[in-house]
């Protein structure tokens, strides 16, 4: 079943910047959509406009999430959906994360907006998920504050968080950019569990091609705004159509293969 589909999505902003241009692009409820494309590709605006947050700019076309067409909704309904349905997690937790409340009790607010539960419940419940994203120590460490969590600790709060909505769509927006390696295969390990306990959706954003074959099973090749392939992921990157995505592929070192002299400069899509 289709969950989300956009449609000729365009944002222009009032600078004159045509971020998107044209964008298509699907998915299935429960699956994983890895958007890939260099740096201003439109990547991180396409999420934007999905979830309604862009200011400043000229959004035409459809994005069609569950049946209702986003781009008609309220300030207000939007609200609603990204609390209710819709979830995101970015690079940097810290600036999603409130400074002046403990972890846990954010953790439980977020888990009370969505469920009855008293303060108390909501707080064991807040305990409980941080022990269940791997937090050591969850009962002393829930009344930590977001400054005193390291960069993973505070993306797990953000899974967590994620965790008590159940959502059927969650964005993540280069969600293991800025953590070292053994670090983003926990991240990505909890995203999987996200989807398989709760059937959550994932769009998943990163210009890293390793997470995308690692948890996508759809991916959308973005350049300059557009689109310039889309299939399942084994297909795209094992038999890319595009001149742009095999530039994009050959610029991944391999582990297997000769170390390349110089990597390759990206041309203009076909
Ligand atoms: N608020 C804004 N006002 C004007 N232009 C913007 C704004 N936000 C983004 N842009 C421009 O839109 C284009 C697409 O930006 P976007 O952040 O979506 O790229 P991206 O693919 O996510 O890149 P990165 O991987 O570096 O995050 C860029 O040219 C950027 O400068």
């Amino acid at each position: 079943m289709t969950l989300l589909t956009v449609r000729d999505l365009a944002v222009e902003f009032r600078s004159g910047v045509r971020a998107v241009d044209g964008l298509d692009l699907d998915l299935d409820a429960g699956q994983v959509l890895g958007v890939v494309g260099e740096s201003g590709s439109g990547k991180s605006v396409t999420s934007l406009a999905v979830l309604g947050l862009l200011r400043d700019a000229r959004v035409s076309g459809e994005i069609r999430f569950d049946g209702r067409e986003l781009t008609a909704l309220d300030q207000r309904s939007l609200r609603r959906l990204r609390g209710d349905r819709i979830a995101m997690i970015f690079q940097d937790p810290l600036s999603c994360l409130n400074p002046y409340y403990s972890v846990a009790f954010q953790i439980a607010e977020a888990y009370r907006a969505h469920h009855r539960a008293g303060r108390k419940q909501a707080q064991r419940i807040a305990v409980r998920m941080l022990e269940r994203v791997g937090i050591p120590e969850p009962e002393r460490r829930a009344k930590a504050y977001p400054h005193e969590f390291s960069g993973g600790m505070r993306q797990r709060v953000m899974i967590a968080m994620a965790l008590c909505l159940e959502p059927d769509l969650l964005i993540a927006d280069e969600p293991t950019t800025a953590l070292d390696v053994t670090v983003q295969a926990q991240i990505l390990q909890l995203l999987r569990e996200l989807r398989e306990e709760a059937g959550t959706a994932i769009m998943l954003i990163t210009h890293d091609m390793g997470v995308v074959a690692g948890l996508a099973d759809q991916v959308a090749v973005m350049h300059q705004g557009r689109a310039v392939e889309r299939g399942p992921v084994r297909d795209v990157f094992h038999r890319p159509q595009q001149a742009y995505t095999r530039g994009l592929l050959a610029c991944v070192p391999r582990i297997d293969g000769p170390l390349p002299d110089r990597l390759p400069t990206l041309g203009a899509a076909e």
